[in-house]
């Protein structure tokens, strides 16, 4: 850390008076109402209870003082889209109160602003566009594949020989491969799932954006050695790498209820531990930096030797790692090894965590929603054929698997990883719903809050994925230019509806998916399921994850991967990985919770919102029982209601088809009736 200059600690000080000052003085006139009093206590006590208790008391934008700071607290759509989206150029990063920018991730992608984020955002963009994704999708088979028959085969094996009451020869080899962090007092055949898809995510990060592969990753022997990591992903420098972004989450979460009243350079425990987990996530990444410069000389020297006037540097990686490494400015300077440090720990940082909580919350509630999981289970079978098949996963898949998707947009919506999303007003502005905002609030606007909104989800607490799939659907059939299919018999008018709105801002007012939800007393229409079972099997039109979440998501309300110009840009990536490991891991086990009274994995809201622990029973699937499940969904596939999540009821109104024009007036008319009916 730096030494403090004389400056530094005037600015301390000045701002630790004003935060005082704020404790006695009443908000500034038009500030949103709020509770009275510093709230750092509530807020540390627990963050959900807190943002939902202050919801439920005083609306959905809420002004409140937090560690001395003024904050409000946003879960009103159409506010929180002037934020990240209309205003974004009022609403910035620097000043945020909550998530300050720190050594962690120096001046990186995630915190920058203005002109320096512009042209980190240009440069980093190629490396996430859709063909770049779709390239890395053999990472994340290859390292999903390590994983499934490395430790998870070995605790299904210990599970069924323990059931036979067989010797523990599965047991032993479980034993021997424990994921990095978990407990070893787990019972065999049960995992903790979360610790294991962290390593994952890690491993999958490295090798597809840095070019580091190590299919070692889960051997026992690994685990064993202590030496100091000189291979990068082996199963110890895995743990460390785990552990330091917890540690460093965990002080970012204290400090951010507290508003870092004291600074990070003085040497507080708090401080020095989170000095440690920044040094150990340092020489991980120096050392990926070091490699590949030692590697590209010596390609360089090579090159040389088979022609000695060649001067060409140029690398045989395509990766994100040689891509920072070959950018320039524009004087043609390279970039500095600090300025590369940044945005590789920005990376890593910001797509392994959040990563592993999806796929960890996706696991728990596919292991306690059985029905789903056989659904979703039936249409990966489906899809890539059953677990004794030797076919693998590939990018082109998640197009075809739309009712998995479903679960991992649904997983998203309840378990937000990014459950807040902070920005600092940079000048005095108006919120909408005519509140004024003083130059230096941090608003936080909350997907957590936001994606529970009962005035836009229906049942908002339950975990019903089939919400998706209209949309889902008619994205894909608006790909493919399938415009005649919607007039086809098979298509109901909710369907109908949603096509024309996805294309334009009407998309985004709320109304399509309220009245995705809303016209059927049940799980949905049966059409859109019937049709996303056939695309499952038929099409290969793969979602455009962007486009679907654009702005705050298609009713305005759903943004887990953040909205506007600073939205996540490894949404495609993540949803990738998302579908890819959950469909291998669908197509080799079935989870279950580890008993049947077992609860679901309690939140442990840090700086994201992640599971304490996700400890599921592994169970191998049997290829007799997928075949059984396949069958199924080809003949869920013909025009017959015979789906393994089927609607209760099918209550629709059955309308005349009309000239076009009359017809349009009274979608746009129905519109405005749901709409009305929502508010
Ligand atoms: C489930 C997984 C993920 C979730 C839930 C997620 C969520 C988010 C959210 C909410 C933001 C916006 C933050 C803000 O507005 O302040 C964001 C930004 C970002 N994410 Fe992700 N993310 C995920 C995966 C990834 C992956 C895999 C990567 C890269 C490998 C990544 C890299 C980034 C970066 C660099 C930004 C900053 C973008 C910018 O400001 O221009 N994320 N993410």
């Amino acid at each position: 850390m730096p030494a403090p200059s004389l400056q530094s600690l005037a600015d301390v000080a000045g701002g630790a008076v004003t935060r005082l000052q704020r404790l006695v003085q009443p908000p500034p006139p038009g500030f949103p109402p709020g509770p009275a009093g510093d709230q750092s206590v509530g807020m540390l006590g627990g963050p959900l209870e807190f943002i939902s208790r202050l919801r439920r008391q005083h609306g959905q934008v809420v002004g409140l003082l937090l560690g001395g700071e003024r904050v409000v607290l946003l879960s009103e759509p159409a506010a929180a889209k002037q934020v990240l989206v209309e205003q974004a150029d009022v609403f910035v990063k620097a000043g945020t109160a909550f998530f300050p920018g720190s050594s962690l991730t120096g001046n990186g992608l995630l915190v920058s602003d203005g002109e320096v984020w512009r042209a980190q955002r240009r440069m980093a963009n190629p490396a996430f566009r859709k063909a770049a994704v779709d390239n890395y999708a053999d990472e994340m088979v290859a390292a999903t594949q390590d994983l499934l028959d490395g430790p998870w085969a070995a605790a299904a094996a210990a599970a069924a020989s323990s059931s036979q009451g067989g010797s523990s020869r599965g047991q032993q080899q479980q034993q021997q491969q424990r994921p990095a962090g978990s407990s070893s007092s787990l019972p065999a055949g049960v995992r903790d799932v979360y610790a294991d898809f962290n390593q994952l995510t890690l491993n999958i990060t490295l090798a597809a954006l840095f070019g580091l592969k190590d299919s070692s990753s889960y051997s026992s022997s690994d685990a064993s050695s202590s030496s100091s990591g000189s291979k990068l992903t082996n199963s110890e420098t895995a743990a460390r790498v785990v552990s330091a972004v917890e540690r460093a989450f965990t002080y970012f979460a204290a400090r951010g209820a507290t508003a870092m009243v004291v600074p990070e350079w003085v040497p507080t425990p708090d401080n020095v531990a989170f000095k440690e987990a920044v040094q150990q996530l340092d020489d991980l990444v120096y050392g990926i930096i070091d490699a590949r410069q030692a590697e590209n000389r010596q390609q360089q020297q090579q090159q040389q030797g088979v022609d000695p006037s060649s001067s060409s540097s140029s690398s045989s990686r395509t990766d994100l790692l040689q891509a920072l490494l070959d950018s320039t400015d524009e004087a043609g300077r390279p970039m500095a090894k600090t300025a590369l440090r940044d945005e590789l720990m920005t990376l890593l940082v910001a797509g392994q965590e959040t990563s592993a909580i999806l796929l960890g919350w996706a696991a728990a509630l596919l292991a306690h929603h059985p029905k789903v999981q056989a659904a979703a289970a039936a249409e990966v079978a489906a899809v890539l054929g059953s677990s004794s098949s030797s076919s693998s996963a590939s990018a082109a898949d998640v197009g075809r698997l739309a009712l998995l998707t479903a679960v991992v947009l649904e997983a998203l919506r309840l378990y937000s990883p990014a459950y807040m999303v902070g920005r600092c007003a940079n000048r005095d502005v108006q919120l909408a719903g005519g509140y004024t905002l003083p130059a230096g609030t941090t608003v936080l606007v909350s997907p957590y809050l936001l994606h529970r909104e009962p005035s836009r989800w229906r049942n908002p607490a339950l975990f019903k994925p089939e919400r998706w799939l209209p949309l889902l659907t008619g994205q894909q059939q608006q790909q493919q230019g399938a415009a005649a299919a919607a007039g086809s018999s098979g298509v109901c008018p909710m369907h109908e509806q949603q096509q024309e709105t996805s294309g334009g801002e009407a998309q985004a007012n709320g109304s399509s998916s309220s009245s995705s939800e809303g016209s059927s007393s049940s799980s949905g229409c049966p059409m859109h399921q019937q049709s996303s079972s056939s695309t499952s099997t038929t099409t290969s039109s793969s979602y455009n994850f962007m486009s679907l979440l654009r702005d705050l998501g298609p009713n305005g309300a759903y943004l887990p991967f953040g909205g506007g110009p600073r939205n996540c840009i490894g949404t495609g990536f993540a949803m990738t990985e998302a579908v890819l490991v959950l469909a291998m891991m669908l197509q080799r086990f079935e989870l279950q919770p580890v008993s049947p009274a077992a609860g679901f994995p309690r939140p442990k809201p840090m700086l994201t919102l992640r599971p304490e622990a996700v400890p599921l029973r592994l169970l191998r699937r049997r290829p007799q029982q997928q075949q059984q499940q396949q069958q199924q969904q080809q003949v869920a596939a013909q025009p017959k209601p015979m789906l393994t999540l089927r609607p209760e009821a099918v209550p629709l109104r059955l309308l005349r088809r009309r000239p076009q024009q009359q017809q349009q007036q009274q979608q746009q008319q129905q519109q405005v009736e749901t709409a009305q009916k929502v508010a």
